[in-house]
């Protein structure tokens, strides 16, 4: 089955999502000769255009190739690609394409691609929230919301609690976050994991100060303390605190990830399937952290494609610790397009069966929502934070 087209679609609808490139999503349509489909999703960031320019570039290297050549496929782009293939926008483009020929394969063995990626570990993926906080600031808001994700079953949920600082924190900044926390924690119980995004932002000092007053709130992990380029700071930062410190939802290729991992930066990889190289590649990125005792929390925040093939490939890994879900906090929508069989249920999301990456893609939407590919606006706000919650109080 040789690769006929590759179509990028950009979707979007006058509903916002929690963040600006919540509001547009990237599929890729893999159409083979013989007429079998599959799906993929890119990342947009706010790079719509470019992420879209660099999928029709990227496709040229797959166009005429064999579907199931998945391995082979990824090296000939590797090798053409000479100077893109270290950028965010091919890498984004290759993990689309790659996730929509495992989408096939599934789809022309009539089985769920789990089953051939060393099958079903768990039947059951264990899920933390993130997107529920939009328009929190005061811990009261933190604490009602959070009581409400723990209402719908949620055993976990992750949140930014630093409202606008950045680079550093001072002493209010530092009581600020901590009463967010604190009356999270309290809400919630001791049993619910908190996890606490930091987005990359603080120097290695403020972050080292963050994990000495917050570690008694007792986080599954710290993510992205100080900026994943930042690796001077890692290190001290992993030398002058004890907690668990995550990252790697910006990383773009399997050596990316193995320099991460060989030097201890982190406890917990987020690999994000729609950016580290599809399933292809994130499979082995998960084999490297698993033969150096490190965990794997994919990171899973844009669209319905992603979470469906984040779901297959929790489902067979032996080294999962959680799987992000923003699936219940997307927009309408980005859940319309493609319905999700499986809900969270008691805090877990079972594996689907169907074909493929376990979903179907609503085609008549599809058409609906089918859009130019325009810049996105950035607003005063930084576009990673969830909506209105760049902010003090
Ligand atoms: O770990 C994550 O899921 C990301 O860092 C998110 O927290 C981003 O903020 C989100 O993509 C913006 O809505
Ligand atoms: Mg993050």
């Amino acid at each position: 089955m040789k690769i006929q087209e590759i179509e990028p679609i950009v979707l979007t609808s006058k509903e916002k999502g929690g963040a600006t490139w919540a509001s547009t999503m990237i599929l890729v349509k893999v159409t083979t000769s013989n007429g079998a489909v599959g799906y993929g999703e890119a990342v947009p960031t706010l790079r719509v255009i470019s992420v879209y320019n660099a999928i029709k570039q990227v496709s040229k290297a797959f166009i005429g190739k064999e579907v199931e050549e998945v391995e082979k496929n990824y090296h000939e782009w590797y090798k053409q690609d000479f100077y893109l293939a270290r950028s965010f926008e091919s890498a984004t483009a290759v993990s689309a394409i790659d996730i929509a020929s495992w989408d096939i394969l599934g789809k022309e063995l009539g089985s769920p691609i789990y089953k051939f990626l060393g099958g079903k570990f768990r039947d059951k993926v264990l899920v933390y929230a993130n997107g529920w906080y939009s328009d929190c600031v005061t811990p009261e808001d933190f604490a009602n919301k959070a009581k409400d994700v723990v209402k719908r079953g949620y055993k976990g949920l992750k949140f930014d609690p630093f409202g606008q600082y950045y680079d550093w924190i001072d002493e209010k900044g530092l009581r600020e976050a901590e009463e967010r926390v604190k009356a999270v924690r309290e809400a919630v119980g001791d049993e619910v994991y908190i996890m606490i995004e930091h987005h990359g932002r603080f120097n290695a000092n403020s972050a080292i100060k963050i994990a000495h007053v917050l570690e008694k709130y007792n986080p599954l992990f710290m993510e992205e303390p100080v900026h994943h380029e930042d690796i001077e700071g890692y290190k001290k930062y992993r030398s002058s605190t004890k907690v668990t410190v995550a990252l790697g939802e910006r990383l773009i290729s399997l050596k990316e990830a193995m320099f991460y991992i060989d030097n201890r930066l982190a406890d917990v990889l987020q690999p994000d399937i729609t950016n580290i190289g599809g399933v292809t590649i994130a499979r082995k990125v998960v084999t490297l952290a698993e033969a150096n005792d490190v965990e794997i929390a994919f990171h899973n925040a844009f669209g319905s494609i992603q979470n469906a093939v984040s779901i297959q490939l929790s489902a067979v890994i032996p080294n999962l610790l959680i799987l992000e879900n923003f699936y219940d906090w997307f927009p309408q929508w980005k859940r319309d397009l493609v319905y999700n069989g499986t809900p969270v249920e008691d805090g877990y999301v079972k594996v689907p069966e169907k074909p493929g990456i376990g979903v179907d893609v609503n085609e008549k939407l599809l058409e609906e929502l089918k859009a130019e590919p325009i810049p996105l606006e950035v607003g005063e706000e930084p576009v990673w934070v969830v909506k209105n919650t760049w902010r003090g109080y």
